[in-house]
């Protein structure tokens, strides 16, 4: 059933979102390494867009990327190693770790690219103010489900203090994928990987992004997606 958005897009349902996800690898035969390049470099974009360098108050703009267990925090790495390429400052946290040769090859490039990884979680959030001019919140994707448990509770309740801007990849963490979470953290960005999830439509921060220009038009048909255009060559676009 088509349920279009402010701009006529489509937004998924939980279901929908992972059963694209599992064509694009099993019929479309797409590996998660090519899909997530895409998705991070998107997401480095639309930040370059939104916040350039000029526009944050220190020099160098200092940005602190918190990644989830799962392939969003993945999206997180490839977004800081072109972070740092576009000439930001990033710095990861990166707390749970699957042991896949996928992660720890992304890791390896950001270490060698000289991306501090912090060990500890700032725990005042007027420090993490102090210290950056934007989080990128690589938490949780679309297979979020049910109350968020440690070490990320600890984690978001921090972000939700902090006055800084939040960029969001796909869902703003925390949130129900379909439901959002009017209590959770308030992203000023959100980008959205494939099509918007529901819980975009409670998104009410400054940028909403589409990215992750990879669906194939049959596929896009199959689940009748409605993308807007992207102009010319860019992998990203703003939805109003
Ligand atoms: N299909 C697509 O369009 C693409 C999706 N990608 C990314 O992949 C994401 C989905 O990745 P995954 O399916 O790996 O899942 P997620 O990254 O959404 O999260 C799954 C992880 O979070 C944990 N988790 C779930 N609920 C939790 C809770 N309540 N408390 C604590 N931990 C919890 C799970 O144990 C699992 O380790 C998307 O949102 C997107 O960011 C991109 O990498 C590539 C392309
Ligand atoms: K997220």
């Amino acid at each position: 059933m088509q349920n279009p958005g402010r701009s006529g897009v489509k937004y998924l349902s939980q279901e929908e979102a992972q059963a694209i996800d599992q064509e694009l690898f099993t019929e479309y035969k797409f590996s998660v390494d090519q899909l997530m390049e895409l998705a991070g470099l998107s997401c480095a974009t639309a930040i370059a867009k939104a916040y350039p360098p000029s526009s944050f108050t220190k020099s160098p703009p200092a940005v602190l990327i918190v990644c989830g267990p799962g392939n969003n925090g993945g999206d997180g790495l490839v977004c800081a190693r072109h972070l740092k390429m576009f000439g930001y400052e990033p710095s990861v946290h990166y707390p749970k770790r699957p042991g896949k040769a996928l992660f720890e090859g992304l890791t390896t490039q950001c270490q060698k690219m000289d991306i501090p990884f912090l060990s500890e979680f700032p725990s005042e959030a007027m420090l993490i103010d102090e210290l950056y001019g934007l989080v990128v919140d690589a938490i949780f994707g679309f297979s979020f489900k049910g109350a968020v448990r440690e070490p990320f509770s600890s984690i978001l309740g921090t972000l939700e203090q902090v006055t800084v801007p939040i960029a969001s990849i796909d869902i703003p963490s925390g949130w129900d994928v379909e439901k959002g979470s009017p209590d959770g953290i308030q992203p000023d960005m959100l980008v959205s990987l494939t099509a918007p999830k529901k819980a975009a439509q409670h998104f009410a921060g400054r940028y909403h992004f589409l990215g992750g220009r990879f669906v194939p038009m049959a596929l896009q048909q199959k689940y009748s997606l409605n993308l807007p255009p992207y102009p010319e060559t860019d992998c990203i676009l703003q939805l109003p």
